[in-house]
């Protein structure tokens, strides 16, 4: 069996599971946010029930449109806070935490051999740890709130590795682009991907976070890493409940196994309107932006806020460029103000702001207007996904958006900071 099958197995109380079968599994945590948890109430209230199968396996964040920019979005998250007091739920995190997929991990809520659903499609990120992490609707969710449980259909493997090692200015977002660059946006629909090799295991669990958190933008029903030394010394600073490492038995069968060079693998951009449009960033310098966002939980966490401001240090933010910094955690934040990040990002100009999603789905602070340009570390890039239905958002590393913010057209970070600057 591969990891997922493992996991899905034992959760479902059975020796074997086979992909395409219909499993139910006890789940260890389950969560929703300001968007979703709302709806999951409504569902729970409509059916009469009052009581939820372990206030101390759920997890509630108001990470979206918080702190309220309306007056609906203020009284989905009262909603939550109700919710919260009267089932007197233990993980409650409100405005200011920070995204939902930063602080599960960041808290040690999730733990490898976990089997956690969310109802937010980026619930997958959580697969970096080792960890089966799926997104479910609100009607799901109220289920698992009410049983500890969900109803699955177990999904077939594709696995993919990376060899080699990666070029400078190369970060997990890249691999992630790539990964669906070749395959598309459905080429895993209902797969699990599997992702290994040497130049994932280099990757430090910030970096494996991001690869996981966009295994959703290929249609994946799960992403997954397999835990190493790496995985049990983040989780061991953390973690708040015993963990099980599940491991792919060598013979394990999957539906594809794709096998890449990483060392030859460019920073990359997607264009609009798909993370599949995906180019080099050395075909993209010709556009210009308007707007560049650092942030979200696909890259908002302390490692790729140390890049950006490894670029934007003494540096200065093009004249026609806004660049909005969101520390996707209070943790992150504060650790990023200890170690002097906030003030190199001022400095040059940019904003920062509470933690939250933001601008990542264009929900408050940092709209884009009809016709304008941003290049963004989040994970999609539709249609209005930022703003205006005419507004474009491009997606790369950290370090090509804080290189961009500067010179006010996508740009490689080398056009920006010799390497040496930076990694003496
Ligand atoms: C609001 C939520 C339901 C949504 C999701 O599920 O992904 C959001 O987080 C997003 O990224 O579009
Ligand atoms: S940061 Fe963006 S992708 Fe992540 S949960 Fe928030 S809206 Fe969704």
């Amino acid at each position: 069996m591969t990891i997922t099958e493992k996991i899905l197995a034992d959760h479902a109380g059975k020796k074997e599971v086979y992909p395409g079968e219909l499993i139910t599994a006890r789940i260890d945590l389950a969560m929703a946010n300001d968007v979703t948890a709302p709806l999951a109430i409504k569902v729970l209230e409509k059916y009469g029930i009052d009581k939820v199968f372990d206030p101390e396996r759920i997890a509630l964040v108001l990470s979206h449109f918080v702190p309220a920019k309306d007056i609906k979005s203020a009284e989905q998250a009262k909603m939550v806070r109700d919710f919260v007091k009267k089932h007197n739920i233990k993980w409650f995190f409100q405005e200011g935490e920070g995204i939902e997929h930063t602080i599960l991990p960041e808290e040690g809520l999730v733990v490898p051999g976990d089997l956690v659903v969310g109802a937010d499609s980026h619930t997958c990120t959580y697969g970096a740890l080792g960890a089966f992490a799926t997104g479910v609707g609100s009607t799901d969710i109220a289920y698992a709130f009410a049983t500890g449980e969900i109803w699955l259909k177990v999904p077939e493997s594709m696995k993919f590795i990376f060899y080699g090692r990666t070029k400078p200015w190369v970060f997990g977002k890249d691999l992630i682009l790539y990964t669906i660059g070749q395959i598309g946006v459905d080429g895993a629909l209902y797969r699990a991907m599997e992702f290994e090799g040497e130049a994932i295991r280099e990757l430090s669990i910030d970096q494996r976070l991001t690869i996981t958190n966009m295994a959703v933008e290929a249609g994946a029903k799960n992403g997954i890493i397999a835990p190493d030394e790496k995985t049990i010394e983040y989780v061991s600073q953390r973690a708040k409940r015993p963990w099980k490492i599940y491991q792919s038995d060598p013979d394990a069968h999957y539906h594809s196994v794709y096998e890449w060079d990483a060392g030859s693998i460019e920073p990359l951009v997607a264009w609009p309107y798909l993370p599949s449009n995906v180019h080099p960033v050395t075909e993209s310098t010709h556009i210009t932006i308007d707007q560049a966002f650092i942030g979200s939980c696909t890259n908002g966490r302390l490692e790729d806020l140390r890049i950006a401001a490894k670029v934007l240090k003494g540096k200065k933010v093009h004249p026609y460029v806004r660049c909005i910094v969101i520390p996707a955690s209070k943790k992150v934040y504060m650790q990023a103000l200890k170690e002097g990040l906030i003030d190199i990002f001022l400095e040059a100009g940019c904003v920062v702001s509470v933690s939250t999603c933001g601008p990542c789905l264009g929900g408050h602070m940092g709209i884009l207007a009809e016709g304008e340009r941003c290049i963004s570390t989040s994970n999609r890039n539709f249609p209005g996904r930022m703003g205006h239905p005419k507004s474009e958002a491009y997606l790369a590393n950290p370090a090509v958006v804080a290189a961009s913010a500067v010179l006010g057209r996508i740009a490689h970070p080398e056009e920006v900071v010799k390497l040496e600057e930076v990694y003496t």
